[in-house]
């Protein structure tokens, strides 16, 4: 089993918002056994008293990483967001203080595609308010605003990785796919790209969103873009509560510009579980609203839960980086016979004659060595051969200024 400088069982590991079974196994199999999970998300408060003893944190979407709990995380080794989006980290603030952050890009894309694929149906027919009608007793039975999908136009915005998938889908069933993306993006099928937002949003009958949380996908549709879609059209917002403004699209659902709408997410979501929900959505009968379920299925859970755990155990266990969303990236094959060294650091000139200083000065065999740097940060591993005295080495380490974080791994003598 890999030897660390601090041995697995007392590498406390926090996992939050109910990470699946899967990334307990996947630790334990790994040797790490101090793994503490609760099914909700901590607040600020909660996280700031809780944060200062954890080595490696996992959560999902609810849990909000601020740069004021990441200075308060002294012993923070790494990050695992059991999620595609990282919005809810301070990446900057994690990599300046050294700290990669990991996610999972695909293990939920079916998922999120399938839900889109269902309540294009379900708005098309107007099923929820007909199904509620229904259950308080009254029966509408009315073709009024109801249509088959097939030959309508759906309009796709941000082609990545749920945007192409909800496109083939769509072709699958008959629709006419049109896609906008700021980068230029392959077609699939027989997909169309626009040269436009506005192009597409005029064309679409069922138009969704699949963009990350930046700021220029903020608000990016308001009352203006609303009024440009199709009268009587659809909206979907599966990707990120700050892309769509919320008082705008009800205002648009009032005048019957918008005839349904589906969301799964919004500028405010609740905490905590007994947190009520406020929107201007609520009570919009032909407004599908769901609570931030897009990801949330059994297979995509597993699927997270196993690939997170795994990045965080190969980076706890030998330093990789691959797949970390801040951090420069190393895959690092094990030197047999060797301790190895990992110094974070902030890029400034002369770090690396630094570092290579504490070990030349000691007249220690470098058996491998390993730099990546980025304009701010620097991630060096060092492979050293032989008896080496560790301790002493990474103490020089760390004094060096600019040090954001040292370690070693797989140490000579203990
Ligand atoms: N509701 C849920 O539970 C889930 C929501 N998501 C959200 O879905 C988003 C998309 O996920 P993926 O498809 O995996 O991401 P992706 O990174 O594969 O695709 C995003 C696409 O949006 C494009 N894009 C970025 N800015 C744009 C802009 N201003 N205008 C037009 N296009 C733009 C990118 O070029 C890229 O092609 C995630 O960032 C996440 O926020 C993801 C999983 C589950
Ligand atoms: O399942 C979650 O907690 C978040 C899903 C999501 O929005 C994502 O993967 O980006």
């Amino acid at each position: 089993m890999t030897k660390l400088s601090l041995s697995k069982d007392k590498i406390n590991i926090l996992l939050l918002e109910g990470v699946h079974d899967n990334a307990i196994e996947e630790l334990a199999r790994g040797g790490y056994a101090s793994v503490e999970r609760l099914p909700r998300a901590l607040d600020e408060a909660e996280l700031l008293e809780r944060i200062g003893s954890v080595h490696i944190l996992g959560i999902r979407s609810r849990t909000h990483l601020t740069a004021r709990v990441l200075e308060a995380a002294t012993k923070l080794m790494a990050v695992g967001c059991f999620c595609i989006g990282t919005n809810q980290v301070d990446l900057k603030a994690a990599r300046r203080l050294g700290i990669p952050v990991f996610n999972a890009p695909y293990s939920n894309t079916r998922s999120v595609a399938e839900l889109v694929i269902g309540e294009i149906i379900m708005l098309m027919r107007g099923i929820f308010e007909k199904s509620a009608l229904v259950h308080g007793g009254g029966w509408m039975k009315s073709a009024k605003d109801s249509y088959e999908i097939r030959g309508k136009t759906l309009g796709i915005i941000g082609y990545g990785h749920i945007g192409t998938q909800v496109s083939i889908l769509a072709e699958a069933m008959g629709m006419q796919v049109r896609y906008y993306d700021v980068v230029r993006k392959l077609a699939l099928g027989n997909a169309r790209a626009c040269d436009s937002l506005e192009e597409l949003l005029s064309v679409s009958d069922v138009v969704t969103l699949h963009v990350p949380d930046t700021p220029q996908t903020r608000n990016m549709i308001g009352a203006a873009e609303l009024a440009a879609m199709k009268p009587r059209s659809h909206l979907i917002n599966a990707a990120r509560g700050q892309v769509v403004d919320i008082e705008a699209l009800a205002a648009a659902m009032k005048r019957d510009h918008i005839i349904g709408a589906a969301i799964d997410v919004f500028p405010k979501e609740p905490g905590a579980d007994n947190e009520v929900f406020e929107s201007a959505l609520r009570g919009i009968k032909t407004a599908i609203l769901t609570p931030h379920i897009g990801g949330s299925t059994v297979e995509a859970q597993a699927n997270i839960g196993t690939e997170v755990a795994q990045k965080l155990i190969e980076y706890s266990d030998n330093g990789s980086t691959v797949g970390a969303v801040n951090f420069p990236q190393a895959a690092l094959p094990i030197q047999a016979g060797c301790t190895r060294f990992l110094h974070v650091h902030e890029n400034r000139p002369g770090m690396l004659r630094k570092v290579n200083e504490v070990f030349s000065g000691r007249d220690l065999n470098i058996a491998a060595q390993f730099l990546q740097t980025d304009p701010e940060l620097g991630y060096v591993v060092v492979d050293v051969d032989g008896e080496v005295d560790e301790l002493e080495v990474y103490n020089d380490l760390r004094a060096i200024e600019g040090t954001l974080k040292a370690r070693f791994l797989f140490p000579s003598k203990r």
